[in-house]
């Protein structure tokens, strides 16, 4: 049969361009190839229902490059006009210059000229394993359609260098390393990610959600009752922290960076000395690195001082205590430091789950009592939760808010629940993802399927991270508040067992050995085999098979979920507030606009009818919050303000 030689394009009801190069076996650019990719171009641009345009080739591979059948007649014949124009008209002005975005879905190969014209796209999408390369010296001719300019300026000159004169191709997962690729998607979901890539262009989704965050940002600091209440906030000159841990330690730094007076209390001289000298560390790792002269550094140090007793608190403006998670102990200090401190000293308390008004429960002065909940490492991480009761003073907020920012923190203020607003949005992040390893998803997958979504770390690998002994302490925590959507997985308690405590003592599902990076324990396999066994979920016995997109779902609807009830009891403010705490404490893609912004643009309706057939096979862990089920059916989107205020 004839091989079918010629551009189509179709454009679909979501108003995007589909252009397909068919020119077995390789899709190489003849010359008919080049003047019906113009035309197909030139009609895109001019087509009023074509939104966006995608670029890819027919039978599993995208091109082979220019058809080096025209170089053999050109040297047989001399004829040079037998070389189509392609660099300026087609590659610079049709596809470059287009009006309307342009996505390359690349699969199996593009080389030469065809990764030329991939890198005219405006971004690239790209199925496992293909091979991107411009080997066009071993012809004896150059990159002629643009590649030399812009393949440096996507991976860098010195790759770029060596991929074009060795003629080195990479494969797309390198090629997603290095800046080429933007996306990674097995090659089912190539077409699709690339139209909803291409509509997210249009849309300016990438633009609206940077925009988004940087004015949700700045929308923080109105809280209703506090910033516009005629209040001034009292200075902060002298501050107490209770705990030279990792958090402690690092909350005095940042303190002591804003020339804060601080005073550091212990209990034992052994455990003082680790605390002022993981000060002395964060200082000098910051210097290190350029962010903080010598001499400032030596000033910070000068305004920090370690006691044992609390002798010095007499005439300390606030304490943040910042010892383990224990409701006695915390209790206990509350107590003492209410009895110790001046009237007007703040109690603040950076716990990152139990209820203040337990840690409280033994003092009087409620109206001083607040959460400053810091995240990890507490002189980096920009996020400050501020967590009120509904007995905290507007005066008391205002001043931690005030302090907050002469940390260079952005105060969120937040309601008083298990978790907070953060923490308690994300804890289905870790458990979905224990579920789907329990379900036999590789561990690894897992991690690096979220990575791809923009999670800068996998739940796992954030385990290891955060340390297993503390997921272990809270976890009864959530369970009491939140117990009917708790995946209990015995995967924790199984790693402690098996003396992986997580990055503390370098290992955990990765091994950590210093200067180089985490790398995966096969050895934990045997871990994850007996979780299996305990829990028993896996369908008849054997592993489910998912898409790298359902695993996404599965580990960040229920995330949303939860954001809806978050939402929906008025734990913060406003939705935008939820999305900075999304970005600025677990690193949600801030071009993805934060968790209720991004869920708002893949749809309520379809997240709602998602998890409730998931609840369906695999329970209440994935059920539908009231919130989300009433938005979806109503189309309503997930961050329109309710109709009552929230309850702080
Ligand atoms: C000299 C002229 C002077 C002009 C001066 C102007 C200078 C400015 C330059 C202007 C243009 C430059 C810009 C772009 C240049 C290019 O793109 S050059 C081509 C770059 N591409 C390649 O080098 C790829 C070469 N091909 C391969 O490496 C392999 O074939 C493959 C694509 C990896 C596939 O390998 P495999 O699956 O093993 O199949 P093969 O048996 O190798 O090939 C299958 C058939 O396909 C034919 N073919 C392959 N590539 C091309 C191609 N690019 N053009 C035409 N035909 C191609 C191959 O010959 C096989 O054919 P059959 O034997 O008939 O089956």
């Amino acid at each position: 049969m004839a091989k079918k030689i010629g551009v189509t394009m179709e454009v679909g009801n979501d108003g995007v361009a589909v252009i397909t190069i068919s020119n077995p076996p390789v899709n190489s650019l003849a010359s008919p190839i080049i003047s019906g990719l113009k035309e197909k171009f030139h009609a895109a641009n001019q087509r009023s229902d074509v939104k966006a345009i995608v670029l890819t080739g027919n039978g599993g591979r995208f091109s082979g490059g220019f058809d080096i059948n025209v170089f053999q007649q050109v040297h047989k014949t001399g004829d040079i006009s037998l070389m189509p124009e392609v660099s300026i008209d087609l590659v610079c002005n049709l596809m470059e210059d287009s009006r309307k975005p342009l996505v390359a879905a690349v699969e199996g190969l593009a080389l030469g000229g065809g990764l030329e014209l991939a890198m005219a796209c405006h971004a690239r999408v790209a199925a496992p394993k293909a091979q991107l390369g411009l080997p066009e010296l071993t012809l004896g001719v150059i990159p002629g359609f643009g590649g030399t300019q812009r393949l440096p300026r996507l991976v860098g000159l010195a790759k770029a260098t060596d991929m074009i004169l060795l003629s080195k191709s990479i494969t797309s997962e390198e090629g997603q390393k290095l800046g080429l690729v933007d996306a990674l998607v097995p090659s089912g979901g190539l077409l699709s990610t690339s139209r909803k890539w291409a509509l997210d262009i249009a849309d300016g989704h990438t633009a609206k959600a940077l925009v988004h965050v940087f004015f949700a940002q700045r929308a923080t600091s109105k809280v209703p009752n506090v910033t516009d209440a005629g209040l001034k906030p009292r200075p902060m000159k002298k501050v107490a922290v209770i705990g030279g841990g990792l958090m402690g330690s690092g909350i005095a730094t940042a303190l002591l960076l804003s020339n804060t007076r601080v005073v550091l209390k212990e209990v034992n001289p052994e455990y003082l000395q680790k605390g002022l000298k993981s000060v002395e560390a964060n200082l000098k790792s910051l210097v290190s690195r350029g962010k903080l002269t010598q001499d400032k550094a030596g000033k910070a140090l000068s305004l920090l001082k370690g006691v044992l007793d609390y002798a010095e608190f007499k005439d300390v403006d606030m304490v943040i205590e910042a010892v383990i998670e224990n409701i006695q102990l915390k209790q206990k200090i509350f107590k003492e430091i209410e009895e110790i401190c001046p009237p007007h000293c703040i109690l603040a308390s950076n716990t990152s789950t139990i209820d203040l008004n337990v840690i409280g429960e033994k003092t009087n002065s409620k109206d001083s009592i607040v959460g400053a909940h810091f995240f990890s490492p507490a002189h980096i991480m920009t996020l400050l939760e501020i967590v009120r009761t509904e007995n905290t003073s507007a005066q008391v907020i205002l001043d931690l808010m005030a302090l907050g920012k002469a940390i260079k923190k952005v105060p969120v203020v937040v309601g008083n629940c298990i978790g907070f607003a953060v923490n308690r949005t994300f804890f289905p992040y870790t458990q979905g993802a224990h579920m789907l390893v329990n379900l036999g998803v590789d561990l690894f997958r897992v991690d690096s399927v979220i990575t791809s979504f923009g999670m800068p770390l996998g739940p796992l690998q954030l385990g290891d991270l955060a340390g297993h002994g503390i997921g272990m302490a809270v976890k009864d925590i959530y369970a009491k508040a939140y117990g009917d959507r708790i995946f209990r997985s015995p995967l924790t308690e199984l790693l402690l067992k098996s003396g992986r405590n997580g990055k503390i003592n370098g290992r955990g599902y990765y091994i950590y050995e210093k200067g180089s990076k985490p790398k995966p324990d096969p050895s934990v396999l045997s871990v994850v085999e007996e979780s299996r066994k305990l829990t028993n979920i896996m369908p008849g016995g054997k592993p489910i098979s998912v898409t790298d997109k359902e695993i996404v779902e599965m580990i960040l609807f229920p995330v949303v979920n939860e954001a809806c009830r978050v939402l929906d009891e008025g734990v913060v403010i406003r939705a935008s507030d939820l999305d900075v705490a999304s970005v600025l404490g677990m690193s949600f893609p801030s071009y993805r606009g934060g968790i209720v912004f991004w869920a708002d643009t893949v749809g309520p309706k379809y997240i709602y009818e998602r998890l409730k057939r998931l609840s369906e096979t695999y329970g209440g862990f994935f059920k539908p919050s009231r919130y989300l089920e009433e938005r979806a059916m109503n189309g309503m989107l997930l961050s329109e303000p309710k109709a009552s205020r929230s309850r702080m």
